[in-house]
């Protein structure tokens, strides 16, 4: 373990990928859903990507807890963070009870390492199930599920793990309004429990609704962060995505007019 990075904080700094990021740096906090935002091939699945440690930046270093992420064990980086990749496709027809039993993995008992016992495992996939509304279908066969079903399946999953970090790439992208309300709402219960969220979404209604902090970025930098009524600005809107835009409504029920 390398210090001098305060524990409690999953951050980069100075990372870059070639022609995707440039020298990005950006401080995760617990307890708080971060909103990424920005439009198509901006970077936000390459920084996600960076931050759980799949995508290893060629200049730059990822600190989980005060320790270079790169020097963790897998176990323990997969029980810190839970990872909800883009269009997550599932590979094997598993029950959607199965699918989420893998979110519990990582914590299962190894040699040497202690873990946790089979009735605890089940008591947090049906706490898993159960958030994400999918008690009625757990024994159904995840490839009889609607797209929007399995996006929820692939979240419960996540939230098995109880991971301290949730990083999500466009879960909202198959959800009906009403679904994607549970979602938003389901990773802001996380945030009370002092989960840290950082969600990537392109309906930045949903952004400025239900996140507490959001970071646009573009062409591989991040361009604005803050609290949603100033990174999404009307200037920003219009430097950013092109559009002339202006925010109708008040804290919580902001609805976005587009004028050209
Ligand atoms: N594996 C890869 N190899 C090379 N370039 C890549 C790779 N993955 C993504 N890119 C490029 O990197 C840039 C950033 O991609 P990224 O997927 O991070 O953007 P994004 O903001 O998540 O976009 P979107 O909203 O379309 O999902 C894009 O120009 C993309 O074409």
């Amino acid at each position: 373990m390398s210090s001098g990075q305060p524990r409690d904080e999953l951050s980069a700094q100075g990372v870059q990928v070639a022609g995707r990021l440039a020298d990005v740096s950006l401080t995760l906090a617990p307890a708080q859903v971060t909103a990424i935002c920005g439009p198509n091939g901006a970077g936000k699945s390459t920084l996600l990507a960076a931050l759980t440690g799949l995508l290893v930046p060629q200049d730059g270093r990822v600190w989980l807890n005060g320790g270079e992420l790169a020097q963790m064990a897998d176990r323990d980086r997969a029980r810190a963070i839970g990872y909800l990749p883009q269009a997550g496709e599932v590979a094997w027809d598993l029950s959607v009870r199965a699918l989420v039993g893998l979110g519990v993995m990582p914590w299962a008992a190894a040699p040497l390492r202690p873990g946790i016992g089979v009735a605890e495992q089940a008591a947090r996939v049906d706490s898993a199930l159960a958030t994400m509304d999918l008690m009625a279908m757990a024994d159904r066969a995840v490839s009889t599920l609607s797209g929007g079903e399995r996006a929820r399946a692939l979240l419960a999953r996540v939230l098995a793990g109880q991971p301290r970090w949730i990083l999500a790439d466009e879960p909202l992208a198959h959800l009906d309004l009403s679904h994607a309300r549970t979602l938003m709402a389901a990773l802001r219960a996380q945030a009370r429990r002092g989960v840290g969220v950082a969600v990537v979404v392109h309906d930045l209604t949903m952004a400025m609704n239900h996140a507490a902090r959001v970071v646009v970025m573009h062409e591989g930098r991040i361009v604005a962060d803050g609290p949603p009524v100033e990174a999404l600005s009307p200037d920003v809107l219009h430097e950013v995505w092109g559009v002339r835009g202006r925010w109708l409504g008040d804290v919580g029920e902001w609805a976005l007019a587009i004028s050209g």
